[in-house]
């Protein structure tokens, strides 16, 4: 047997057997955006959601179909088998398959433990909204100036926007929404981490979070160290979206709102 024939042709004849994984390698990274809208497309539908609070643990592409939120009335179940199927192929989600009365395919899934990250129902922080963030329509028009960025010149997000990335937040709210919500997940997810392993805050008086977005990291940190006086600092649309944390708290914590002179 020819090792180096795929598919039927040669398609590297000094290649050896490295060839096929070399094939499959640049495949994957070609095809890989498929995966991140996919993601999306599940999160948009409530998927994760959906699968999280299955009784039963597997469901079909049917079943499923009926608990989502967001379907129309009659739609979709052989649409959401095809994302199940590609979420299965990279491990997202199990599929186990199953011969029906008629000898036909019965595929059903259940959440793989990566789930836990991309519901909002897991009682946690998720990941959900950084994935909304990364492949919002904004950014990911920018993502195509990439190679004219390279090039030389204004960055990528310019050439698109017309103004850089900070600016273009300020006149979008929409846009700002999606990045804050983003944001404050994975400060959550940090700060949790540092407030478990980090013990400096002891002997801190004034602490000055500097891009502290709307001051998640701040509260988690002066929640814990209810001596400590935090200060946000952002420029001003952002602060313009940050809760009062004045009122919330014990009244020796002081948390101000400062902007940027940007
Ligand atoms: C990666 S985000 C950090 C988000 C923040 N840690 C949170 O938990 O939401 C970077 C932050 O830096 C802020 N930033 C960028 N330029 C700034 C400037 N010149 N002055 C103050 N903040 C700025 C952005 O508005 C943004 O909120």
């Amino acid at each position: 047997m020819d090792n180096n024939i795929v598919g039927g042709s040669r398609i590297n004849p000094a290649g050896g057997e490295d060839d096929e994984e070399t094939w499959l390698h640049a495949w994957g990274l070609i095809t890989s955006f498929a995966v991140s809208m996919t993601l999306k497309a599940a999160i948009e539908l409530g998927i994760f959601e959906a699968l999280s609070n299955a009784s039963s643990g597997a469901v079909t592409a049917d079943e499923l179909a009926a608990r989502l939120p967001t379907m129309d009335k009659g739609g979709g179940a052989a649409s959401v088998d095809r994302v199940m199927r590609l979420l299965a192929s990279f491990d997202v989600v199990k599929c186990v398959t199953e011969a029906g009365p008629s000898g036909e395919a019965i595929r059903q899934y259940r959440p793989s433990p990566v789930c836990r990250w991309l519901s909002s129902n897991h009682g946690g922080p998720s990941l959900a909204p950084y994935a909304m963030f990364t492949t919002d329509q904004d950014f990911l028009t920018a993502w195509q100036q990439l190679g004219a960025a390279a090039r030389g010149g204004q960055t990528a997000f310019k050439r698109t926007h017309g103004v850089p990335m900070g600016e273009h937040l300020g006149r979008n709210p929409r846009l700002l929404g999606v990045v804050d919500k983003a944001m404050v997940q994975i400060s959550v997810m940090v700060t949790s981490k540092l407030l478990e392993r980090f013990h400096g805050f002891d002997d801190v008086a004034v602490l000055v979070d500097v891009g502290g977005g709307t001051g998640s990291t701040l509260d988690m940190i002066t929640s814990r160290y209810k001596h400590i006086r935090g200060i946000n600092f952002d420029l001003p649309h952002v602060i313009s979206l940050a809760p009062s944390i004045l009122g919330m708290s014990p009244p020796s914590y002081e948390f101000d709102l400062v902007s940027s002179p940007c």
